[in-house]
């Protein structure tokens, strides 16, 4: 990563409200999101994080209220805002019948591409020195997570939404990625993560609680 900062930028959600088939999820959900943010959404299981997540990514519509990058409307600026996400789910995504190498290849050929040297680096300094050339069959799952992790080494990408970032990641892993997130934000990045963990070092954080609908509070 270079130790440049970015433009500013915004992302924001007001009064957003999504159904699931018939289920509703969100209900009125307000998040805004610029240079520096540490974002958490935080709630039970099934409550709708990584729903919201997928809304604000661009990936799920929503059903009511307003969802803008920049001030205008996110369907009128996806191009836009896709040239500055980084979404990274709650699967790795990682192919299984290629190797760490050619799979972190593959991810940032859709960042326009990043050369061998520095994908070799990345993979080292997210601890898998000697792993480059082993199939992802071949690997945990904790060292699969850190493949896909290893683009947020490599992106230029100012805002990072990830799902479960810290899922199956060691102590060690989990300490490191706090650092690279308050780095990022540093830099005038912004993260909106969910995780199960505390995130203890992440003094900047901030929480978004989502709160089940009414009709799924008795469940
Ligand atoms: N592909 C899907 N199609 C329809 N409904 C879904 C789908 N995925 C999830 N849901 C429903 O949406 C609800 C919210 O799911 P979501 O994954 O957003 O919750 P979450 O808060 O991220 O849960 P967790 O903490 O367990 O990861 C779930 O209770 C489920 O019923």
């Amino acid at each position: 990563m270079t130790a440049t900062s970015y433009a500013p930028f915004s992302l924001t959600a007001e009064a957003l409200v999504c159904q699931r088939h018939t289920q509703r999820l969100l209900q009125g959900v307000n998040l805004s999101v610029g240079n520096g943010d540490l974002v958490q959404v935080v709630g039970p299981n099934g409550v709708g994080k990584t729903t919201l997540l997928r809304v604000l990514a661009g990936l799920l519509p929503h059903d009511e209220g307003q969802l803008c990058w920049q001030g205008e409307p996110l369907s009128q600026q996806r191009l836009a805002f896709n040239q500055h996400l980084l979404f990274l789910g709650h699967l790795s995504g990682v192919k299984h019948e290629l190797t760490a190498l050619e799979n972190l290849d593959w991810l940032m050929q859709l960042e326009g591409g990043c050369d061998e040297p520095r994908l070799v680096e990345a993979l080292q300094r997210v601890g898998l020195a000697g792993y480059e050339d082993h199939l992802c069959q071949q690997l945990s799952a904790g060292q699969q997570r850190r493949v896909a992790l290893a683009r947020l080494l490599l992106t230029e990408r100012p805002l990072w939404i990830l799902d479960e970032p810290l899922t199956a990641i060691d102590q060690a892993g989990v300490q490191a990625l706090e650092q690279l997130f308050q780095l990022h934000a540093a830099r005038g990045g912004a993260v909106i993560l969910t995780s199960h963990h505390a995130l203890q070092s992440l003094t900047s954080l901030r929480q978004v609680e989502i709160m089940p609908p009414e009709d799924m509070l008795d469940v």
